[in-house]
Order: C-alpha cells, then sequence, then structure tokens
C-alpha cells in the first residue's frame, strides 16, 4: 500500500525525488526510481533496503566512467531496396509479410543482391536474419562503443561475445566505410600523383651526344615518330610506373581491385569513371557485407536477449550510483514502532546544515529520560529553524518509506499510513485563510490509521486566545486516536496549559555575533519553551543606534532587565 502525502508532504516528495534524479547522469536510469514511491507496508521497505544496501556495497565505483557510454541499442526493421527475394507461388504471402525487401516469383533486373528459396540466387531460408542479416549487425556495429562499455563492466558477458564475433566483419565495414569517401580518396590521390609527376617532368634532361643528335635530327626529318618517342621511353616507363603503383595502393585503400587512373599526363579521373566505380565497389561491397553478416548472425542472436539485460543492469547500476552519491554519510533508518526519531538528521535542502536531534512518541538510545510524547508543540525564535526541522522531519520519514537511507547518524521510523504537512502559507491571512486551514486539519484528524501531522504555525491566521483553544481542542482528538502530530507555535505556554501531557521543545537564539547577526542553535531544547528573540532584536538595535534612537532603546532594555541579561554590556 502507498503511504498517502498530503497538504504540502506531496511538493516535499517531489522535492526529494529532484535531488536524487539529479544525481543520475544517464537518463534511463531515472525510471529506476519509480520502483522506489513510498509504501506503507514493512515488509516492502525492508526488501528493498536489503536491496539496495546489497547492491550499494556491491556497485564498484570504477564502472562510472563506463556508464556514461551505455546507450539504448536500436533494433529497426526496415525495407531494403536493394535486394530482391525470389520464391516459389506459395511463399509469396509469408516473404511478403516479413516486409523485408521486393519479394518475386521470378528473377527481375536491377537488384544487388538477389535471394530465393528456389535457386534463382544466394540460397536462403524464410527467416528474417537470414534476408536481412545487416539489420541485426549494423546497429549493433555503430554502437561498438556502448558495446565495449559493456563488455568492460560485464567481462566475458553478452556484449563481450558480440564484439568477438563483430570482429569478423571489421574488415568489409571499414572498407564500407571508406566508400563513402571513394571520390575524396580518388582525388586525393590524383593530386599527389601530378605532384609526383611533375617533379619527374622538372627533373628530366635529354643528353645527346653529336652522333645521336644527327639521328635524332634525322628522325625528325623522316617523321619517325617511333625512334623520337624512345628517347623519353625511360620518362614514359617512370610516369606509368607511377600510376601503376598509385592505383595498388588505392586497390589497397579500397579493399578491390581498380584501374581508374588514365595512362596520360595530368591524369585525370573523368566523373562518370569515379561514379561507375563507386558502384560496382558498392555492389561488391554490398554483397561481402551480406555474407559475413548472414554468417555470423546465428552467433549474435542468441545473445541479443542477455546484452539487452546488461544494458539494463548498466542502468540499474547507474542508479544504484547515484544513489549512493546522493546517500552518502546516510543511514538505513530502523522501521519500527514507536513513532518517529532522528540523531543529526541534516536538512536535504540546506547547505551545510547544523545537525538537528529530535523525535515524536517513545524516548529511544540518547533520548531516554526525556519527556514521550505523541504530541510535541515546537516553539521557538523567529527563523530559528522550525520550519526547516519539521521539513527535516518529513525528509526522513519519506525516505524512510521508500525504502532508502535517511540524512542522519541513527534514525526509527514507524510504518505510517498516512502524512499530513500543512506549511505556514505566508500571504494568506484572514477569514478565509483560518477557514481552510482549519479544514484541513479536521481532515487530517477524521478517520483511522497510522498517521503523523506536522503543523506549521496554525495561529498565525487567526487571534492568538482563540487559537490556543481551538488548537487545543482539535491536538487532544489527534492524540486521542494514536496520531503523531508535531505542531509550530508561539503559543507554547498557553497551549501547555491545555494540554499538559503535550512536550513543548525550544529552539532559541543565544546571543548576537560580532556583526550583530543572531547566533541561534538549531538544535531544540527538550521541554523547554523557546524564548522568542525581540529582547535580541532591542539589544540588536541599541547596539547599533545613536543619539535618542539609542536611548529610548536603552530605557526599554533597562525595564526589561530585570527578566533579560543583555549578551554584553552595552
Ligand atoms: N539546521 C540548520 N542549519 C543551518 N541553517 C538552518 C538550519 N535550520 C534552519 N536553518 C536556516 O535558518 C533560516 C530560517 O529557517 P526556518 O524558516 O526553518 O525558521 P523558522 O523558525 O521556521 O522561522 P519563522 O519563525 O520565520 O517561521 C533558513 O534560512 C534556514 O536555511
Amino acid at each position: 500500500m502507498k503511504l498517502k502525502l498530503r497538504g504540502d508532504a506531496r511538493e516535499i516528495y517531489r522535492a526529494i525525488r529532484r535531488k536524487i534524479e539529479s544525481e543520475i547522469r544517464v537518463s534511463e536510469a531515472k525510471r529506476f526510481l519509480d520502483n522506489f514511491e513510498p509504501v506503507s507496508d514493512v515488509g516492502e521497505i525492508l526488501k528493498r533496503q536489503n536491496y539496495l544496501k546489497r547492491a550499494m556495497e556491491s556497485v564498484s565505483e570504477e564502472v562510472e566512467g563506463l556508464l556514461l557510454k551505455v546507450k539504448p541499442i536500436k533494433f529497426r526493421k526496415e525495407f531494403l531496396g536493394d535486394r530482391l527475394l525470389v520464391v516459389s507461388e506459395d511463399e509469396v504471402e509469408e516473404a511478403e509479410k516479413l516486409g523485408l525487401c521486393m519479394v518475386s516469383t521470378e528473377p527481375i533486373e536491377g537488384y544487388d543482391i538477389v535471394l530465393s528459396t528456389i535457386g534463382y540466387g544466394i540460397d536462403v531460408e524464410l527467416k528474417p536474419y537470414e534476408i536481412a542479416p545487416e539489420l541485426y549487425i549494423k546497429p549493433l556495429w555503430e554502437s561498438r562503443d556502448v558495446l565495449e562499455a559493456l563488455a568492460r563492466i560485464f567481462p566475458g558477458g553478452a556484449a563481450a561475445k558480440i564484439l568477438r564475433e563483430l570482429e569478423g566483419i571489421e574488415d568489409v565495414m571499414r572498407r564500407n566505410e571508406r566508400l563513402e569517401n571513394i571520390e575524396e580518396i580518388i582525388r586525393r590521390y590524383e593530386s599527389e600523383l601530378n605532384k609526383r609527376i611533375e617533379e619527374k617532368l622538372e627533373r628530366f634532361k635529354l643528353t645527346l651526344s653529336g652522333k645521336e643528335l644527327v639521328e635524332f635530327l634525322r628522325s625528325l626529318r623522316y617523321g619517325d615518330v617511333e625512334a623520337i618517342l624512345s628517347k623519353f621511353s625511360s620518362l614514359n616507363d617512370d610516369i606509368i610506373e607511377e600510376i601503376r603503383k598509385a592505383e595498388e595502393k588505392l586497390s589497397q585503400e579500397l579493399g578491390v581491385a581498380i584501374e581508374v587512373f588514365p595512362r596520360d599526363y595530368p591524369v585525370e579521373v573523368p566523373p562518370d569513371v569515379v561514379e561507375r566505380l563507386k558502384r560496382s565497389v558498392e555492389r561488391e561491397l554490398k554483397i561481402e557485407l551480406y555474407m559475413r553478416a548472414r554468417e555470423i548472425v546465428p552467433r549474435i542472436i542468441p545473445y541479443i536477449q542477455g546484452l539487452k539485460e546488461e544494458i539494463e543492469r548498466a542502468y540499474e547500476l547507474e542508479f544504484i550510483l547515484a544513489l549512493k552519491r546522493f546517500s552518502r554519510g546516510f543511514t538505513f533508518p530502523k522501521i519500527e514502532e514507536g513513532g518517529i526519531g532522528f540523531i543529526k538528521g541534516r536538512n536535504l535542502f540546506i547547505e551545510n546544515p547544523q545537525p538537528v536531534s529530535y523525535f515524536v512518541g517513545s524516548a529511544k538510545g540518547q533520548f531516554k529520560g526525556i519527556q514521550e510524547s505523541s504530541v510535541v508543540i515546537l516553539t521557538g525564535a523567529n527563523s530559528g529553524g522550525k520550519t526547516s526541522l519539521l521539513e527535516l522531519m518529513l525528509q526522513i520519514v519519506i525516505l524512510a518509506h521508500m525504502g532508502l537511507p535517511v540524512p542522519a547518524s541513527e534514525a526509527w521510523v514507524e510504518p505510517l499510513d498516512e502524512v499530513f504537512f500543512f506549511k505556514r502559507k505566508r500571504i494568506n491571512y484572514g477569514a478565509g485563510a483560518f477557514e481552510s486551514s482549519l479544514k484541513s486539519i479536521v481532515k487530517a484528524l477524521k478517520g483511522k490509521g497510522r498517521k503523523l501531522i506536522l503543523i506549521d504555525e496554525f495561529e498565525a491566521i487567526t487571534e492568538p486566545g482563540a487559537a490556543a483553544k481551538i488548537l487545543a481542542e482539535l491536538l487532544k482528538i489527534g492524540v486521542e486516536k494514536g496520531f503523531y502530530i508535531v505542531i509550530v507555535s508561539h503559543l507554547g505556554e498557553d497551549l501547555k496549559k491545555e494540554l499538559p501531557y503535550a512536550r513543548v521543545d525550544g529552539i532559541e537564539a543565544s546571543g548576537l555575533d560580532e556583526e550583530l547577526n543572531l547566533i541561534v542553535d538549531r538544535q531544540p531544547k527538550f521541554g523547554v519553551i523557546g524564548k522568542s528573540t525581540p529582547e535580541l532584536i532591542l539589544e540588536r538595535l541599541a547596539r547599533k543606534g545613536r543619539g535618542e534612537e539609542r536611548e529610548i532603546l536603552m530605557k526599554v532594555l533597562a525595564k526589561l532587565n530585570n527578566t533579560y541579561v543583555p549578551t554584553q554590556n552595552i
């Protein structure tokens, strides 16, 4: 059963969730938090605690960096326009239902890959991984970084095994990638080649002896081209050799034997030749990729389920690590009867808070000897931290019911059915506000169940005299029903008279610091009505004031001096 959060309690729960979520770096891991909604059932809370204790202990921070690389791997069904599947008449329906490629009962021209169940092309069975194995392999190939991270998080697991199989297509895939840039690659080779030939031309010198020159001129006169060219043949051979070498390197780079460069200077490959070359290499690679993919896919498929589980476990690890970061220095609360209490609690939303220890219900541990009561009235200095303390108690109660550790060095929480938090509405004054506050408190008091009711300054919205009476009556009803109530009030004295069994605690300001700011001890004193701070405010003004202003304040202070001792001599 869910713990019911009423009034402003839900807002506090949302703020806690946001704080935990801000620690989760991978968005897919955030949904794990949904498994930790606050519940009333002790068995469920303890189950969560045990799971988290074990998980947080065993998770290693070393995987923190790797977890960031884990992303979903999506396998998408696609219609592949590059292949034709030739099947028999009675297989057409089944083949078309697969929706992977064009289906026909006889061969059709214009497809790079022709597959067939009846011997018209590459033999296949009517199975998706035989017809389109690339749809399994390509997403995995493109997610190698995810697989590598997973293989390091789960050594020897599914991702590691898949990676090993993918090695079998590595060279085709690399060639495929290069094919994308084939034009660029060819142009690069072309310009390098031309540069080298140009250098050779610049260095080339023809040296002829007198006799050779006479022969040369004669050949010219008779138009003996062969004889003239023979004089340049060494240069020509050199150029041809350069072109051949470049082609060899290019073939190696692309992984297919090609001849693209014309034996001419300057070397220039016409665009249509590049295009044709690209098409033919593409086709060749497509078939090779299909064959290799088909070969490894049956060995990969058995690991895909395992891979999905590893991804899920990685998200879970991220969630656990985030919780670990969130809850550094926290403790798992005891889930037991007897109210709510905590030692050295630290409000989640205050930076470097002063730790506070507090309880309602049974006095356990170091609280032994302090008055026990299911209703506590918290009084004290303005801005003393009363609201913050109610919020801290709520944070601890909510986290405890989520099954999470709480920001305290020790804590115990009674499993509850409902938690109410009524925050003081700073702007709402007047009869309307009074009526609505009254209504919500009465709602909290009606019915049965294990309840914690936190009320922040109810009387601020009505006149003090009536407020004490109304409040006392309401609190009595709560106590009779066995609810736990903590209420912030300035009416400590009056309430104490009406409800002698209630404990009244006080947060006090102990003085002024050098900058004349109030020094507040956030730790409430048990069984003590918190002194409010008008005296300290007076003293502060007096110490700051000048002339007549100062005199007036001093006079008032002197009057108060019977009961009030200033923190220092003025
Ligand atoms: N334990 C703590 N450690 C440090 N700062 C705190 C602590 N508790 C409260 N404060 C700070 O003191 C200020 C006043 O706190 P809070 O509003 O809870 O006081 P309050 O007693 O409810 O005041 P008011 O009388 O105006 O309702 C806030 O700025 C809060 O951050």
